[in-house]
């Protein structure tokens, strides 16, 4: 359940322009980052040739950082595959993690899905953070104008605030409260065209065991002291606009496994397609510690356990990020499948 020794696969995603390709140009020339592999989706769209080094074949390149980056044309599971089957017979470098740097108008929930989904991806590779790289001058309007935008923001585990140069702070403020109202739970790192980023902050993912409940209880955190949570007369919506809110399930009674399981298939069947972001911890019946849960759109990733609860108490609290979808009737249903009591005000 907690991934053993799993490959973690990034994905660093962005509008068109955001700055996707120059922070991983970054990354990679950091010496922590030598033992990574990247994965680039339409290549002749990236500026990566100057750091080119060897080709190894028509698709894998040999980077002067000794990353080894590949190219998709086809479909990124024969690439994955590839890799670790080049990996094991010595023709590349070995890895310890992967980048797959997504083009601007990619949803990243497909990448997502193949990760998850496929049986024989699944058995090596795990998915790791969701990186968002937004630009101050056209951020907000990008979120605003293009679905996929929303989508990459929402979907953020780390959102890299980048151009931060072109803007002055008030513009970047106004950003950040923008990224925020639409994903309150991703962490927020903004940077200029040379500022060297923190590899630890924007790859340290959930499957690192050091790294699992600092991070949980930040998305805790970042719930509570905001305005985003659920209570009898529905959510405080600062996005209206955009008709989307984020909100938390919240109870404190321990849930039953599979009916949950259930009441969560069918809510993500139904309206996955408005269900941008969902993560959280669960109490269950039977087990002692939190397990945590996330997933992009109708897809979830497999559940991990924390081995202490960030309150010192059990509680479920599900951090949803929706757009076009009512929280009360979300939160009903919730608590009537699960047969709860309701929270209420009370655990607001
Ligand atoms: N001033 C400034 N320019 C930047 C910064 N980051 C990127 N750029 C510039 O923005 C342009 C686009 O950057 P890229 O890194 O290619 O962006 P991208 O997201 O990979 O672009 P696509 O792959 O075309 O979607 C380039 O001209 C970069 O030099 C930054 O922090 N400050």
């Amino acid at each position: 359940m907690n991934g053993g020794d799993k490959l973690s696969v990034h994905v660093l995603t962005g509008f068109l322009g955001a700055g996707k390709t120059s922070l991983l140009r970054r990354l990679l020339a950091l010496p922590a980052l030598g033992d990574t592999a990247v994965v680039i989706n339409e290549f002749g769209e990236v500026g990566l040739d100057h750091l080119l080094l060897e080709a190894v074949d028509e698709d894998i390149v040999l980077l002067k950082s000794g990353c080894v980056c590949c190219t998709v044309r086809g479909d990124l599971k024969n690439a994955l595959v590839t890799l670790m089957e080049r990996r094991r017979s010595g023709e590349i470098p070995a890895f310890a993690r992967i980048v797959v740097e997504t083009t601007g108008i990619a949803d990243p929930a497909p990448i997502v899905a193949t990760l998850t989904a496929d049986p024989m991806l699944r058995h090596h590779f795990r998915v790791g953070n969701i990186v968002t790289v937004v630009d101050v001058p056209n951020g907000l309007s990008n979120i605003d104008a293009y679905p996929e935008s929303l989508r990459q923001v929402a979907a953020a585990d780390r959102l890299v605030v980048s151009k931060a140069d072109l803007a002055d702070t008030e513009e970047i403020a106004a950003l950040e409260a923008g990224l925020r109202a639409v994903n309150p739970t991703a962490t927020l790192v903004a940077l200029d065209e040379h500022a060297v980023p923190d590899p630890e902050r924007l790859l340290a993912d959930l499957h690192d065991e050091t790294a699992r409940p600092a991070e949980v209880a930040r998305w805790l955190d970042a719930v509570a002291s905001t305005r985003w949570r659920f209570h009898a007369h529905g959510t405080h919506d600062v996005n209206a606009h955009r008709d989307i809110r984020a909100f938390v399930l919240r109870n404190a009674q321990p849930l039953a496994w599979p009916r949950f399981a259930l009441w969560l298939s069918m809510l993500l069947n139904r309206h996955g397609a408005a269900i941008l972001r969902l993560k959280g911890l669960l109490a269950l019946e039977g087990v002692e510690g939190p397990v945590v849960i996330q997933g992009v759109q109708h897809i979830v990733h497999a559940p991990l356990h924390l081995k202490a609860w960030p309150r010192g108490v059990p509680l479920t609290e599900i951090v949803v990020i929706a757009r076009g979808l009512d929280p009360t009737l979300v939160q009903r249903s919730f608590e009537a499948f699960n047969r709860l009591r309701p929270a209420g005000d009370a655990a607001a």
